[in-house]
């Protein structure tokens, strides 16, 4: 520890002399505390329980300059003027509680930053209740992971601009640089900031989904052993593929078990949790009305994976009559790094159009082609990938899917063919692949000139004279269907 003020629990704490002040210890926050001090800030220290703050500053405290602090007085007394606070706990009623026991020890003029996975909507209602107190709010989605909060996380802050101003400075150097610009912008008013990181989140779990039916593919239609999947994953790696989540997955599946032996990965109990930042998604998308279906089947998939009794009890279901492996394992390695490619196009496609619609919904006006840049590095969908993506939205601002830009567009067309055989070979193998079958149903259904829904808005007329538009005229229409059938202007 180089710091006196965090060497003795008994000394009184220093007042004015932090610029910023992290409270809630655990696996991000003490991480994220350490990056600032590292930067050179001063950073006041606080938990509710002493035990995470002393463990930091015994293991870490010759990271630079910390404040210890007992109390949430001593915490924001510890703070120069105007005082940034970052918060970083769990979201819902825990942070509730801490926002309001600091804005009782602060003053008009300080901000709160709320660092955690808040939904959106409590971020709008936080900041206006801030507000009303003088004091400003930012919610901030930080991703990285406890590396990333260490060595330099994506962060999306959303609150008043006026706000950004004291604290971008501070979060843009503690964030990922990625070709010089940082890994952090703002990205809009109160809930805009965690609007988006809840939909990063959603991506990141169509990602991992689709990354999971490649994988399970590999193993069980092809017969190939874990090791080698693993190698597979680490060429895509070096290929337009290239992403933290695939660098990571070459190393799960290279873990070998000390215990057993056995590939890591095997040991593992097949049930998928999920803390609710990629089901938020979903309902915001469901109220939004947009088909975020890749998202979707990723938060069902764990879902299902989950329902243990269920599972156990399915266990001797008939298959049917399944067909025989690929003969060629080469290519069909090969179709299936293209279906993976192009389901998650679309995954990014549909995440990336539930933003614009939340951003027009609540007038955020969110830059999609910045979002783009800030997670080119820092967070755990940071990808090559996303240097198209920035430049898809460089060239046309106004771009009506991902799907259509020139790059994505070519590349899809590419890979539709393999897409389609690795959908049937997994059906007719009976091997599950939800995501890469609905992202290719999604694609058809964009690419149709005419889609059932007519059907399904002639069925409503018939029983519930919702009415419907026609082809040939304007106009809204209704067909008699208990009468004589005839067609009436609605
Ligand atoms: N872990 C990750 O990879 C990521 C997490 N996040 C988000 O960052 C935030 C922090 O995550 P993480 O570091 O994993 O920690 P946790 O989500 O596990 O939260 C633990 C922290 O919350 C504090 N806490 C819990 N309840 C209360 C309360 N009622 N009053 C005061 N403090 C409370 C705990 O204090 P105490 O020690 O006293 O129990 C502890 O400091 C969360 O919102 C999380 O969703 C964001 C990105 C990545
Ligand atoms: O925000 C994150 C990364 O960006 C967290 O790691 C998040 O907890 C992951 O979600 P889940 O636990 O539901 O898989």
């Amino acid at each position: 520890m180089n710091s006196p003020s965090s060497s003795a629990s008994s000394s009184p704490v220093p007042t004015g002399t932090a610029q910023i002040g992290v409270t809630g210890l655990a696996v991000m926050g003490s991480n994220i505390a350490r990056n600032f001090a590292s930067h050179g800030y001063t950073v006041a220290l606080h938990n509710r329980s002493i035990a995470k703050t002393d463990a930091l500053l015994e293991k870490h405290g010759d990271d630079g300059d910390f404040v210890r602090t007992e109390t949430v007085e001593e915490f924001v007394g510890a703070l120069e003027r105007p005082r940034r606070v970052l918060i970083m706990v769990q979201a819902g009623a825990a942070t509730d509680a801490v926002i309001n026991e600091l804005a009782d020890a602060m003053e008009a003029g300080d901000i709160i930053i709320d660092g955690g996975n808040a939904l959106y909507t409590d971020t709008i209602r936080r900041e206006a209740a801030m507000a009303e107190r003088g004091l400003l709010f930012i919610g901030a989605g930080i991703s990285g992971g406890e590396e990333g909060a260490l060595n330099g996380p994506s962060i999306m802050p959303g609150g008043p601009a006026k706000s950004y101003e004291s604290v971008g400075p501070l979060l843009e150097a503690v964030a990922a640089q990625v070709d010089g610009e940082p890994c952090c912008t703002h990205i809009g008013p109160d809930g805009s900031g965690h609007f988006v990181k809840m939909v990063h989140n959603g991506i990141e779990y169509a990602d991992m989904q689709l990354i999971g039916e490649a994988y399970d593919l590999m193993r069980r239609a092809l017969d190939l052993p874990v090791a080698e999947i693993a190698d597979v994953f680490r060429e895509w790696n070096s290929t337009e593929l290239e992403s933290y989540l695939i660098e990571i997955t070459a190393e799960v599946l290279s873990q070998v078990d000390a215990e057993t032996g056995k590939p890591l990965v095997d040991v593992i109990v097949d049930e998928a949790g999920q803390k609710g930042t990629g089901r938020w998604t979903v309902k915001a998308a469901l109220d939004l009305g947009i088909p975020t279906t890749g998202i979707a089947e990723a938060v069902f998939a764990r879902a299902l994976s989950s329902s243990t009794s269920q599972r156990t009890a399915a266990q001797g279901l008939a298959s049917g009559t399944l067909s025989a492996a690929p003969a060629d394992k080469k290519a069909f390695v090969d179709d299936i790094k293209a279906a993976l490619y192009a389901s998650k196009v679309v995954a990014y496609a549909q995440g990336f159009d539930e933003i614009s619609a939340g951003s027009a919904e609540y007038g955020w006006n969110v830059d999609r082609g910045s979002l783009a840049t800030i997670w080119r590095g820092g967070c755990i969908i940071r990808a090559q990938f996303l240097n198209r993506i920035r430049e898809a939205y460089a060239t046309d601002p106004e771009l009506p899917s991902l799907l259509l830009a020139p790059y994505f567009r070519e590349a899809v067309e590419n890979g539709v063919d393999a897409w389609r055989r690795v959908v049937a070979t997994a059906t007719t193998m009976g091997v599950p692949v939800p995501a890469f079958a609905s992202s290719l149903s999604y694609y058809d259904a964009l690419r149709s000139e005419r889609l059932p829904a007519a059907l399904t808005q002639g069925l409503r007329d018939f029983f519930g004279a919702h009415t419907y538009k026609r082809v040939d005229k304007p106009g809204t229409f209704h067909t008699l269907w208990s009468e004589d059938r005839s067609e009436v202007e609605a």
